[in-house]
């Protein structure tokens, strides 16, 4: 049934027509900025870019730090297509299945949870996104218990190209389901999730200032001595943020206090990293140290416990991400990350000796368990806990586009650092709007990835690598992408990802933003 332009031209916003990143890093003006809020109207979208000959691009919150979602064509955001619908109890209590409509964002669905008594045990550091846009491009929180958040999917409902809605799970059609938990908005328009709740629960944390040397010293022991650990380095400081937290049932304590948490505190840090961005980056290791200071104090506190609090799990899993920002993050063997940190210290330290250029603290050290057993546990089966240590995930399964390390499987008392993937975060601030140099920094950072096995967030902002470029001509930022070395990188489960994606779409409707796609290997 042919479908008009009118009826298409009624689902755009009337006040939406940019686009732009949430760090205000890539703008676009999509020709229709579209805001469907049923599956009828998204179907009408569908039909009609086939007939008019558009491609689709699918947003969520936009907090994808990469040009991920820019496109000249239609842009669909389903801000408006956010119910939760059903919650289906396990008999055992321990879990409850939640199917919602996926523009859902994060905060909302915390919000339904937790009115339920129910909460979700992994996210990352903010919970802005949408349910479709945190499993699309591989978010992951920290913790040697946990993988991507896409392991709390029980089954995603896609609409296909064709316009035929299609449930896909670990028994329907697993390699779709694969395909699926990590899309990257290619694959089909994600209207359904099921998402795996988990009763309410209060994170007691032990904030602890550790040495940068100590650090590495106790590398084998500290990513698995609490459910949750994370460490925020400021290397001129030569010191990090050891964070190690546990579920509880504990009330809350009073929240931590924050220097830059305040208005007056946020404005001072934001006005010396401009200084230091624009008149004297010379500064910048003094910015450090100074912040570094009025937020935590000085002397290492590590083994004394440290600063402790009991916060509700979303602030407690969430965390202040400061100022808009270019971030640029690798995953790679927990097990490189001695050798691996050495280096970039040493890179770091002689760019500073040289004025080369200077990096922005934190850089955020975090760690996942993506590790998957060779056959797929799912529908069920209870992970063994230690000392309250415990993750119920809502599917077993390897996403095909999975950036983190392959590992041995493992969980519950039994991991170790050989089970866990390292993320490495060079984030750098935009103070007040104003772009740092990031070429030269993030070329040398990635070039040390490489070299240890690690493979870019699909999310960020990554060069990639290219061997028709050199990184002189690289220098300035800009990204070249993957598609070099996809095939090397993504191996049969990436020709599985490109062959799928292909039967489901074979007309590019979904290759909105196309040139992203090229670039990176996709198609
Ligand atoms: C301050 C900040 C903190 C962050 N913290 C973390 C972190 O701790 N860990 C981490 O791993 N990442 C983190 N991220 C990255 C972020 O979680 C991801 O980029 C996530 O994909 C953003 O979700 P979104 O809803 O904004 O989606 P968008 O950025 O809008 O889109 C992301 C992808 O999802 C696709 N998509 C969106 N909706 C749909 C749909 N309905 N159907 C199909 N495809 C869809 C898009 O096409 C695109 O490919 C952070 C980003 C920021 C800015
Ligand atoms: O992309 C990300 O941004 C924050 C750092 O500010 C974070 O934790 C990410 O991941």
């Amino acid at each position: 049934m042919a479908v008009s332009m009118e009826q298409v031209r009624v689902l755009a916003s009337p006040t939406r027509t940019t686009h732009h990143t949430w760090a205000l890093t890539f703008f676009c003006r999509p020709e229709l900025y579209l805001q469907p809020s049923s599956i009828e109207q998204l179907k009408t979208i569908v039909r009609a870019a086939h007939q008019f000959k558009k491609t689709i691009t699918v947003t969520g919150s936009g907090h994808s730090p990469s040009d991920i979602t820019m496109t000249k064509d239609w842009l669909i955001n389903l801000d408006n297509f956010n119910n939760v619908l059903s919650f289906s109890g396990h008999e055992s209590g321990l879990f409850t299945d939640v199917r919602v409509e996926a523009g859902i964002r994060i905060y909302q669905l915390n919000a339904v949870l937790a009115s339920r008594g129910l909460a979700l045990q992994n996210l990352g550091s903010i919970s802005d996104q949408s349910v479709a846009g945190i499993i699309s491009t591989g978010t992951h929180g920290s913790s040697a218990y946990h993988g991507l958040v896409s392991q709390q999917i029980v089954d995603i409902t896609l609409l296909l190209a064709s316009g035929d809605l299609l449930t896909v799970s670990p028994t329907v059609q697993p390699d779709v389901f694969r395909a699926a938990m990590l899309s990257l908005g290619k694959l089909g328009i994600i209207t359904h999730v099921t998402v795996r709740a988990v009763p309410s629960f209060t994170i007691h944390s032990f904030q602890e200032i550790i040495d940068f040397d100590k650090l590495l010293e106790d590398w084998t022991t500290i990513w698995t001595s609490k459910e949750y650990v994370r460490v925020w380095w400021f290397p001129y400081s030569r010191k990090c943020i050891l964070w190690r937290a546990q579920k509880s049932g504990k009330s809350l304590s009073a929240p931590r206090e924050s220097f830059y948490g305040t208005w007056l505190g946020r404005k001072l840090y934001e006005s010396l990293l401009w200084f230091a961005t624009r008149i004297y980056k010379r500064a910048m290791p003094a910015v450090e140290r100074f912040v570094f200071r009025r937020q935590y104090g000085w002397e290492p506190t590590y083994g004394q416990g440290g600063s402790e609090a009991v916060q509700n799990s979303v602030e407690g899993l969430n965390m202040d991400c400061l100022f808009r920002q270019f971030v640029n993050e690798w995953a790679l063997p927990l097990t490189h990350g001695v050798e691996v940190l050495k280096l970039v210290d040493r890179a770091v330290t002689s760019a500073a000796e040289s004025g080369a250029y200077y990096v922005h603290a934190p850089i955020e050290v975090r760690c996942s368990n993506c590790s998957t057993p060779e056959k797929d546990t799912t529908p069920f089966e209870i992970i063994e806990t230690s000392g309250g240590i415990g993750a119920i995930p809502g599917n077993t399964l390897r996403p095909l586009l999975d950036y983190s390390p392959v590992v041995p499987y493992s969980y519950a008392a039994q991991i170790s650092n050989e089970n866990l993937t390292l993320y490495l975060n060079a984030t750098m601030y935009r103070p007040f709007g104003h772009d740092p140099p990031i070429g030269q920094w993030y070329s040398e950072f990635e070039h040390i990835m490489i070299a240890y096995g690690g493979k870019p967030h699909w999310a960020k902002n990554y060069i990639g690598t290219n061997p028709e470029k050199t990184t002189a001509e690289t220098a300035t930022g800009e990204m070249v992408g993957l598609a070099s070395v996809f095939g090397d990188w993504y191996g049969e489960d990436g020709q599985k990802f490109r062959s799928i994606r292909e039967k489901l779409d074979p007309d590019g409707v979904l290759l909105g933003g196309r040139e992203w796609a090229i670039r990176n290997g996709i198609i």
